[in-house]
């Protein structure tokens, strides 16, 4: 698979990016795939702070704005007025070489919000840095109609040129979007995903095709929509991958009843379960804080440290999520994902190397070694309508 791109940063921060690894968990964390609020971290309170401890507030990264230069009406006029995908895939020099490979990543509930806020933004973040592979395609799918014109809208409303602002931002986006298409379809329909597939297939060109299904839709839905990827889109000829937001399950028992579903389907080696909160910045510098920095490391014990909180807020209200918090519930949301996960980096014994799996290892010691809390531990509240500041 000719997958690397030799353009791709090499620095700390974008850690070298193999292609034929497009989908590791540790590329998009280290392609700054979540990028907004921050969590607030202290060590302290910021009363205890006058008592010698640290406190880190929040950090967050601001996104360039694009509104200003977004050049929605240049595009309109070029890109999303182009009809067919064949067209289009004419009009970007497609090229039809056979003896190299394609990426497709389908956006599986493309209309929705994660889609809209995150992976799209995200996925132009890898597109600015060069590394997606020369041949890539971009599907949306949903039930949702709407055309490859009407995804384009929607996707540049929220793509920024947040990583560093430059002058070809706005040709980067075009050239983005022309890449960017939709299929309409429902999530159990097999023949729907045959549709897919064609249409994959035209872009592909003959090429080694490999795929990317990018589940961006309720869990309950997770298990029908992999059936049909695999059994009538998957690669015949290259991988097939699929990623998995969190929440993966409700439980532990739930967790493992998804897995053992998926994997009717699909190897372990071919899931990819994200957790977003990873990919921020100042989680991504948590590791570096500690391990690297002269003040900090030998400092960071709990001889030194009296008190930490993890503090999780946001200054916007449910929008649109009551149903799901009413369903899954904050705790289940993101307690046990992103900030049990922060935990664990904050706390773990120095891993022998940052490789994924020596990260992992000493999380999990860390975890095996936490009292499990009770109920006595625990205050919960019920948060009231309220129409100010969420
Ligand atoms: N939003 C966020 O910031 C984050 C979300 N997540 C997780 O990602 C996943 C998607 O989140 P998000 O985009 O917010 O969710 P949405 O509720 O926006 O759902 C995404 C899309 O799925 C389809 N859909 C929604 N509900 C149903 C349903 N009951 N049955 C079938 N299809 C449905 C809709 O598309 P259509 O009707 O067009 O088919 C919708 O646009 C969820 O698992 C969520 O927990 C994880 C991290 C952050
Ligand atoms: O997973 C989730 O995280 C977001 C918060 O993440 P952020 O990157 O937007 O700060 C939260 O709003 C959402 O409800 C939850 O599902």
């Amino acid at each position: 698979m000719a997958l690397s791109s030799p353009k791709c940063p090499s620095s700390s921060r974008f850690a070298p990016t193999p292609l034929h690894r497009l989908a590791s968990p540790s590329n998009l964390r280290s392609q700054n795939l979540i990028f907004k609020r921050l969590p607030s971290l202290s060590f302290e309170s910021p009363k205890d702070r006058r008592r010698g401890g640290v406190y880190m507030q929040e950090a967050a990264t601001k996104a360039a704005p694009a509104t200003e230069e977004t050049p929605l009406n240049k595009i309109k006029d070029g890109i999303l007025s182009k009809s067919s995908h064949l067209e289009v895939r004419d009009a970007v020099n497609f090229d039809t070489n056979t003896k190299e490979s394609t990426v497709s990543i389908t956006v599986v509930g493309a209309s929705g919000d994660l889609a809209k806020k995150k992976i799209f933004p995200a996925l132009f973040a890898l597109y600015y840095e060069d590394c997606l592979p020369t041949h890539f395609t971009i599907f949306g799918y949903a039930r949702t109609k709407m055309t490859d014109a009407e995804l384009r809208i929607m996707v540049s409303k929220t793509l920024t040129c947040r990583i560093d602002k430059r002058e070809n931002c706005n040709d980067k986006m075009e050239e983005f979007l022309q890449r960017c298409f939709y299929h309409s379809g429902q999530y159990d329909s097999e023949e729907n995903f045959m549709a897919l597939d064609k249409t994959l297939k035209e872009h592909e060109a003959g090429k080694q095709s490999n795929r990317l299904f990018y589940l961006s839709i309720p869990p309950n839905i997770f298990v029908n929509v992999v059936k049909c990827a695999c059994t009538s889109a998957s690669s015949a000829n290259g991988w097939t991958r699929v990623i998995v937001e969190k929440p993966f399950g409700r439980d532990s028992e739930s967790s493992a009843t998804l897995t053992r579903s998926l994997k009717q389907y699909l190897e372990e080696d071919q899931i990819f379960r994200i957790d977003h909160y990873l990919g921020k910045e100042l989680v991504e510098n948590l590791s570096v804080l500690r391990f690297s920095n002269l003040i900090f490391e030998p400092q960071w014990s709990r001889q030194y440290i009296r008190n930490v909180q993890l503090i999780f807020s946001e200054d916007f209200g449910t929008e649109g999520r009551g149903g799901y918090f009413d369903n899954y519930g904050i705790i289940r949301d993101v307690m046990q994902n992103h900030l049990l996960q922060i935990l664990a980096l904050f706390a773990m014994e120095t891993p022998v190397s940052l490789d994924a799996e020596d990260i992992r290892n000493e999380k999990v010691k860390l975890l095996r070694s936490i009292r499990p809390l009770q109920l006595e531990d625990v205050v919960i509240g019920q948060y009231k309508s309220h129409t100010k500041g969420g």
